[in-house]
């Protein structure tokens, strides 16, 4: 499945952002991560221009757990998206890419008091407030910093989507936000509302992931807009801004069909009008937290081909020389991915395989049963939308170095994070004194 700028040369390569994948993956080594600038500025826009067209805040906030380094935070913050953060790290990640504070929004169902610290110190947008135990250390901490933040609190709608279905009081058991079925939801708001050193201007929901229709999101809001009106009646208080999260699908494969989002954007602006209309209440503005509709079909993963093994009449096992390292998601949630043989993009030729990693472990698969065109040990496998939660999920099993990072557009490649060495591996490992025999020769100096 050919996605964004990539295009098949005369050579018959694939490129992407008019680069040759079979050069870069010469050039950089491979595993190698490829990001399509132009195709993530895309999606930007569509979502920023599908949004913006009725709200005028700055609405849309990047979920970069998707996938963040300081340099996607520059190519974020020109396309005029906010940022969501989950933790110290992506908070310290977009400061030091001088992400403007106003826009990052700060999630997470268990921030550190030190986190917490962070987000005043710097003084960013919004703080989500999960649960009752950080609504009383953030108002402590305010206090004492002489800070008042704006906070949403995150609701637990009931609400649970997967992909274009979703379950009503599927996701109460939920480890995120204040329920709303046991009236926890309403008490935090009655309580927050009478805190000194906190403003409360919102409420939050999120109710998946990888969603492929427009009726999860009427579900989720239809629950809100109602809940909206009780805490309205009991309190008179009324939302500044309602965040409807992240969550919105895209496709894999060809079976996949998300609507786009100008359609959802548009069925939600639509809802929330009428509801706001039919229960008299004050119109909120709406955000929401993209992350895989993003940056996922940005990326790709190019990878070289080394042993294969063919068990007759059951599979045909291909090795590549990455894996559940560098994409976890086939191994955690049987994903399922696309690929295009890179070098040899145009031919026939097609049997089916099974991509397997290098780690030891029997689940390292990156794709199961895929047609492609014969392969011999030294090809190079494109594994197409790797840009949402790979890099972002990856690990050193194995001690495996993380692959390097590149940003290709109008023929330019531009490294955006290196290559893990093998002594980045090494780096925070101490041998104690005791355990060095100083009378041993080292092996590697
Ligand atoms: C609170 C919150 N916002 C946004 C997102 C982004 O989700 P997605 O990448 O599916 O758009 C997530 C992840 O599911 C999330 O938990
Ligand atoms: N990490 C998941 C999605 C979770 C999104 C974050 N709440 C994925 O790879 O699909």
């Amino acid at each position: 499945m050919l996605q964004g700028s990539m295009h098949i040369n005369s050579k018959g390569h694939l490129e992407i952002g008019g680069c040759d994948t079979v050069k870069l993956s010469k050039q950089y080594g491979t595993p190698l991560y490829v990001i399509d600038e132009e195709q993530l500025r895309k999606n930007c826009r569509s979502f920023y221009n599908s949004f913006k067209a009725d709200y005028p805040e700055n609405n849309v906030i990047y979920a970069s757990k998707a996938f963040m380094t300081t340099a996607i935070c520059k190519i974020i913050e020109e396309e005029g998206l906010g940022l969501d953060v989950v933790s110290g790290g992506e908070l310290y990640t977009a400061l030091k890419a001088d992400f403007p504070v106003k826009n990052i929004f700060f999630h997470g169902n268990n921030k550190s008091a030190e986190e917490l610290t962070m987000a005043l110190e710097y003084g960013i947008g919004r703080i989500i407030v999960d649960n009752w135990f950080e609504l009383n250390i953030l108002n402590e901490l305010s206090g004492k910093m002489k800070k008042k933040p704006n906070i949403y609190l995150r609701i637990s709608p009931g609400v649970e989507a997967h992909t274009h279905e979703y379950i009503k009081t599927g996701q109460i058991d939920s480890k995120f936000g204040f329920p709303l079925f046991n009236g926890d939801a309403l008490d935090a708001i009655k309580y927050a509302l009478n805190l000194e050193n906190i403003n409360l201007i919102g409420l939050h929901c999120h109710i998946g992931s990888q969603i492929f229709s427009y009726k999860s999101y009427n579900a989720e809001i239809e629950i809100m807009m109602n809940f909206l009106k009780t805490v309205k009646d009991v309190t008179s208080w009324e939302v500044e801004e309602l965040d409807l999260g992240g969550g919105f699908g895209i496709a894999y494969v060809d079976e996949d069909d998300p609507q786009p989002i100008e359609t959802i954007a548009k069925e939600i602006i639509k809802s929330v009008k009428e509801f706001s209309n039919a229960l008299n209440l004050r119109l909120p503005g709406i955000i929401v937290e993209p992350g895989r509709s993003i940056i996922g079909n940005a990326g790709t993963t190019l990878y070289k081909v080394g042993a294969i093994k063919n068990i007759p009449n059951i599979r045909k096992y291909v090795s590549v020389d990455g894996g559940m390292t560098d994409n976890i998601r086939t191994a955690l949630y049987g994903a399922k991915y696309s690929a295009i043989v890179a070098n040899k993009a145009k031919k026939i030729n097609f049997e089916k395989v099974s991509i397997a990693g290098k780690c030891c472990e029997s689940g390292d698969m990156l794709i199961w049963d895929i047609e492609l065109p014969q392969l011999e040990s030294g090809d190079i496998i494109a594994i197409t939308c790797t840009g949402a939660y790979n890099y972002s999920m990856a690990s050193n099993y194995n001690r495996i170095t993380r692959p390097a990072v590149v940003l290709v557009q109008n023929g330019n490649a531009d490294m955006i994070v290196a290559r893990e060495t093998y002594d980045d591996l090494i780096k925070n490992d101490i041998i104690p004194d005791r355990l060095i025999n100083k009378n041993k020769k080292h092996i590697i100096a």
